[in-house]
C-alpha cells in the first residue's frame, strides 16, 4: 500500500454550527464586527468540536533540505546557508525562533535531507532521507521511494504532536533554491507556466527570475519526456518524484496527517503554500484544517492563494518563509479563541442587545 492511500478522511462535521454561530453573535459586539477572527473562531470551533477552542499549545516544525536544482543558478544565496541557517534556528537566532520564543511556542527543526550533517541538537530531528534532491532540470528529484519516505517523516512528526496534546500546528521550512521547487511543484500541480509561478525569492533581479522560468520551463518539459505523459496526466507521486523537495514533501505529509489527526494547522508562506497544494490535490477535505498566515510578496503566491480559494490572515510584505509569517499570526489566532471563550455575552454584562 502507497503512503498516499491513507487520507480518506472525511469533512469536519458541522453539527455544532449553530451552537458556534450563537454562541459568537451573543457577544457584546455587533454582529459579524470581528471580521476573520470571526471565521477563525468558528473554523477552530468546528475542527476541536468545543465552543471553547484553544491554540494554547501550540507547535512549529521548521522542515528543512537542500536542492539538486541550485547548480542551474537560480538562488542568490549559496547552499551553504541552509545547514547554516539549521544551526541558527536551533541557537536560536533566527526570526522564526525570536518570534516562537516571544509567543512561548516551542520550535523544532526536522532535517529531511540537508546536504551537511548536522550536529546533534535537543531541538534537532535528524530524519534525513538524502543528502539533498537531485537536480530536476537534469533528471527526477527524488525516486519513488524517497518521496514515500519524506512522506512519513512528515506524518511522524504531526503524529509525535497530536499525541503530546498539540492543538495547532504551524509549519516553516528552510532550504536554498526552495521557492524554485515550489514555483516548479505549483506549475505541474496547476499548469500555470514557469513565467507565471517564478519570483525572485531570496532576491534575484528580473534576469535571475527569466532564467528561473527558464529552468522550471525546461525542467517540466524533461520530466514530460522522461515520464511519456504530458503534466495533464501526471499523478501526485509524478508531481513529487519529478520536481519535488524533501523539506515540501514532508509538510505536505504533517499537513495531511494533522487535518486526518482532528487538527489545524497554519500555513506560512509561498512554500508553505506549495507544500499545502501538493496535499489538497491528495485529500481536499484537508482545506478546512488549514489556517492561511498571510501574503508573501513572492510574485505568484496571490495567484496560488485565489487558485485554492484561501484568504490569508495578515498581508506585511514578507518574503522570509521559515515559518515567520506563521508564527506573526499566531496572536490573531489566539484571539480568535480569546474571544470566543472568554467574552461576556449580552445577557452576561447586562448590555442591550438591540433587538
Ligand atoms: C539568510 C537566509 C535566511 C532565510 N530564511 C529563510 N529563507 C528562505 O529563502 C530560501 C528560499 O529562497 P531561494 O529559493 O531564493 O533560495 C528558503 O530557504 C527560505 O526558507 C532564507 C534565506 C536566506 C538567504
Ligand atoms: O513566502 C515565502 O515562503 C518565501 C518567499 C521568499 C523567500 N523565501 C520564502
Amino acid at each position: 500500500m502507497s503512503v498516499f492511500d491513507q487520507f480518506s478522511f472525511p469533512p469536519v462535521s458541522s453539527c455544532l454550527d449553530p451552537d458556534i454561530q450563537q454562541k459568537i453573535d451573543t457577544k457584546t459586539k455587533p454582529p459579524g464586527s470581528l471580521g476573520v477572527l470571526e471565521n477563525i473562531a468558528s473554523q477552530l470551533s468546528r475542527i476541536q468540536r468545543t465552543v471553547t477552542p484553544s491554540v494554547s499549545n501550540s507547535q512549529m516544525i521548521v522542515f528543512a533540505a537542500d536542492h539538486g536544482v541550485v547548480d542551474q543558478g537560480i538562488s542568490a544565496f549559496p547552499q551553504e546557508v541552509t545547514p547554516q541557517m539549521v544551526a541558527n534556528f536551533l541557537a536560536g537566532g533566527a526570526a522564526v525562533s525570536v518570534f516562537c520564543e516571544q509567543h512561548g511556542v516551542p520550535l523544532k527543526v526536522v532535517d529531511v535531507g540537508v546536504k551537511a550533517d548536522i550536529p546533534p541538537h535537543p531541538l534537532l530531528i535528524n530524519a534525513k532521507v538524502a543528502y539533498g534532491s537531485e537536480d530536476f532540470m537534469l533528471r527526477a528529484a527524488m525516486t519513488n521511494q524517497q518521496l514515500e519516505q519524506a512522506m512519513e517523516v512528515g506524518i511522524d512528526q504531526a503524529n509525535v504532536a497530536v499525541d503530546s496534546g498539540v492543538e495547532l500546528l504551524m509549519f516553516g521550512e528552510m532550504g536554498i533554491g526552495n521557492t524554485c521547487v515550489a514555483s516548479c511543484m505549483i506549475s505541474a500541480l496547476t499548469g500555470m507556466s514557469g513565467a507565471e509561478t517564478a519570483g525572485p525569492g531570496t532576491g534575484l533581479n528580473a534576469d535571475g527570475i527569466s532564467h528561473k522560468a527558464n529552468v522550471i520551463q525546461s525542467s517540466l518539459k524533461r520530466a514530460e519526456s522522461t515520464l511519456g505523459r504530458s503534466l495533464k496526466d501526471w499523478s501526485i507521486q509524478d508531481v513529487g518524484e519529478q520536481c519535488g523537495g524533501f523539506e515540501i514533501i514532508a509538510m505536505a505529509g504533517a499537513m495531511l496527517q494533522s487535518a486526518k489527526r482532528g487538527v489545524a494547522f497554519v500555513v506560512d508562506g509561498f512554500i508553505c503554500t506549495a507544500a499545502y497544494a501538493y496535499a489538497w490535490k491528495v485529500q481536499s477535505n484537508i482545506s478546512e484544517y488549514a489556517i492561511f498566515a498571510h501574503q508573501s510578496n513572492e510574485t505568484a503566491h496571490q495567484t496560488v492563494l485565489t487558485y485554492l480559494n484561501a484568504r490569508p490572515v495578515l498581508s506585511l510584505d514578507l518574503r522570509l518563509g521559515e515559518g515567520s509569517g506563521a508564527i506573526l499570526a499566531y496572536p490573531i489566532i489566539k484571539s480568535a479563541t480569546v474571544f470566543i471563550a472568554r467574552m461576556a455575552s449580552f445577557a452576561d454584562a447586562g448590555v442591550s442587545d438591540g433587538q
